[in-house]
């Protein structure tokens, strides 16, 4: 029978720099494809693929055979190959989050990556190439983001959530550009003073962690690759992320092979989760 692994926070943060190295690497791939030649296919829950997405996907895949082949992994792309529940730890990626935004030729585009330890986002990075700019974190072990050009990798900053401003005064509400949601408006809707920022794919979830934004509030459906990097980020810089009634998020548990989360708040200041 094969052993199943548990990485902690020490054994992930010995991973965090190939890991970002990869990400980076496939990065590079989804810049390297001309949008204005680009064949676009649908995917059956309706979303676009384009070579970019496989591009990404097989880059992350072998980087990730050779780094750590024993952890298995959840690919968006990959969908049919994983076998869940996932009881251990197990790598969690969308190759190409924001395809919409990638089609369109905008630049709010990421590569996401996890690593999810019983069924919690522990580490990830979420890296947006056309930026240049991408966000990590270990959960308990703080946040970062970092610049890159290319494959040249800048010095990591550390990055903290920014508590609520107070009462009365402006705060940002980061909402989905291409997939906007009756509930998510009732719920800006309802809290005086928040001020939409539309923000394409888990870039919403960088600005969050860096405090530039307040909460990213979702009651649409996701799926899992969409948010546990962003998760672990977000966390790991001092926020929280949780369901849509605060409740707690679980990762690669379902047996249904389904991986919706149908809806969650991401929160720079957890003591808003009360507001
Ligand atoms: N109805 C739905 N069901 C599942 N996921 C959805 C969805 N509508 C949007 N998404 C997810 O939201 C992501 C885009 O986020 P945003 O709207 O914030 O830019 C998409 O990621 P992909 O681009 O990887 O497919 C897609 O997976
Ligand atoms: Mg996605």
């Amino acid at each position: 029978m094969q052993v199943k692994r548990i990485i902690d926070g020490a054994a992930a943060s010995h991973l965090m720099e190939p890991l970002t190295a990869l990400v980076v690497k496939a990065g590079e791939a989804i810049l390297a494809v001309n949008r204005a030649a680009m064949r676009v296919d649908g995917k059956q829950d309706g979303s676009p693929v384009t070579e970019a997405d496989l591009a990404a996907d097989r880059i992350i895949a072998d980087g990730l055979a050779q780094l750590a082949g024993d952890i298995p992994t959840l690919s968006e792309e990959r969908t049919q190959l994983a076998s869940p529940p996932f009881r251990a730890s197990f790598f969690l990626i969308d190759p190409l989050d924001g395809t919409k935004e990638f089609v369109a030729g905008r630049d709010e585009f990421t590569v996401n990556l996890a690593l999810v330890t019983s069924g919690v986002p522990l580490l990830g990075i979420v890296s947006a190439p056309a930026l240049g700019l991408l966000w990590r974190g270990i959960v308990g072990r703080g946040a970062e983001r970092v610049g890159f050009d290319g494959a040249t990798i800048g010095a990591a900053e550390p990055i903290h959530t920014r508590k609520l401003p107070p009462l009365g005064e402006p705060w940002i509400a980061a909402v989905s550009r291409s997939h906007g949601d009756p509930r998510t408006e009732a719920f800006i809707d309802h809290r005086p003073s928040a001020v939409r920022k539309a923000v394409g794919s888990a870039v919403k979830f960088g600005r969050i962690a860096e405090g530039s934004a307040d909460i990213y509030p979702r009651f649409g459906p996701t799926c899992e690759w969409d948010v546990g990097a962003g998760y672990a980020v977000v966390t790991a810089a001092g926020g929280s992320v949780t369901d849509g009634k605060g409740g707690a998020l679980r990762f690669g548990e379902r047996h249904d092979g389904g991986f919706i989360i149908p809806e969650f708040i991401a929160w720079g200041d957890p003591q808003a989760a009360r507001l």
